[in-house]
């Protein structure tokens, strides 16, 4: 049974004058999240991300559709019920939401004071979660005395405090520079792997899914348009929307603009190749086109790693009779995917 099942959930909004058609923020989605899992959610801005983890957390009602948190329906439960179902989700954020006037130990120890436990049993707690974060020297601290990364700790040391089986984090790590987001990444992923915490990761950093997700979901108006393994998804997107969004965060996929230059500067057409680790089509283009006699040179690319799989686009302008260019071009395609600049 998944951890967290969603089916036909859709989530509507009045429009701002109260006077058009609702707005529908999240439409009909159907998503099962299995214990131990990361899942990171991706799409552009507005795709409805952000309110499908509302929902999730019992924040806000569904419209329609059910959700059931280890099996427990949450639809329609009483404000008490939902306070128990909120003490079983943890939730991080991209501005941290500490609460500046308090210390770091008191921030932690918050969610415990308001679930009840004891003095001696929060302070126990508060220490064991200050270590595994590795913020025990800083526990009398403000957070206006520490870095990013260390906010963000003591964000994630408070959201598990209540033992939570499940973590939400909507862009945690946005608001940091590349090193501190690998700290807090790896953070996260020993929140996964030593303690079972199943995720739900928001985030349009291509580095967050490539290093903890275990699987990806794509939102797009609303709606989950793809969902797989990360591996899957990212090196073979199906439907249009997420070849769109996954092309603007892999490596090697030149834009529109990119390849405007490179038609610019590069004589010969130009051609993108997509390669999938396991095959060795990388290598057979290259024999393939200089045994068709053709002259070509490599434009752009780059190579993706997901977990120790590699999947990666090489983009090169290619010089010979047409027909020549179409014939290897037709062989290539039998084993890798071609897509030609128009
Ligand atoms: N409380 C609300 N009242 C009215 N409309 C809302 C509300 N919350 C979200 N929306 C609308 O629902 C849609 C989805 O918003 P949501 O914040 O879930 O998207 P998102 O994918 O998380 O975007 P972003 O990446 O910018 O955070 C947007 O059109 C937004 O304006």
């Amino acid at each position: 049974m998944a951890l967290v099942s969603l089916a036909n959930v859709t989530k509507s909004y009045p429009s701002p004058d109260r006077k058009g058609p609702p707005l529908v923020a999240v439409d009909d989605v159907s998503l099962d999240i299995e214990a131990g899992e990361v899942t990171g959610i991706i799409g552009y801005s507005g795709a409805g991300k952000s309110t499908l983890v509302r929902l999730v957390n019992a924040l806000e009602p569904a419209t329609s559709g059910s959700i059931r948190i280890d099996g427990r329906e949450i639809t329609g439960l009483a404000e008490r019920e939902l306070r128990d179902i909120r003490l079983g989700i943890g939730m991080i954020f991209q501005q941290f939401n500490l609460f500046d006037a308090k210390t770091v130990r008191a921030n932690v120890a918050y969610p415990l004071k308001v679930a009840g436990w004891s003095k001696a049993a929060i302070a126990e707690r508060v220490d064991e979660l200050l270590d595994f974060v590795g913020l025990a020297d800083k526990a009398r601290s403000h957070p206006d005395q520490l870095s990013g990364g260390q906010k963000q700790r003591v964000g994630i040391a408070r959201a598990l405090a209540t033992r939570p089986a499940i973590l939400l984090a909507d862009e945690a790590t946005s608001a940091l520079d590349p090193e501190t987001t690998h700290e807090v990444l790896t953070l996260l992923k020993r929140v996964n792997e030593e303690h079972g915490v199943t995720m739900i990761v928001i985030t349009h950093e291509m580095d967050v899914i490539q290093s903890i997700a275990t699987r990806v979901a794509v939102m797009d108006g609303g709606r989950v348009i793809e969902h797989g393994p990360v591996f899957d998804v990212f090196s073979d997107p199906r439907h249009p929307s997420s070849q769109k969004f996954v092309g603007t965060v892999v490596k090697g996929i030149p834009s529109a603009a990119e390849l405007a230059v490179l038609r610019e500067r590069h004589e010969g057409r130009i051609v993108t190749f997509s390669f999938r680790d396991g095959d060795a089509s990388q290598a057979r283009v290259f024999v393939e086109l200089a045994e068709a006699g053709l002259e070509f040179e490599l434009v752009y690319g780059g190579i993706n790693d997901v977990r120790g799989r590699a999947f990666g686009h090489l983009t090169l302008a290619i010089r010979g009779a047409d027909a020549a260019v179409d014939a290897a071009l037709a062989t290539i395609g039998t084993h890798a995917t071609v897509t030609e600049a128009s």
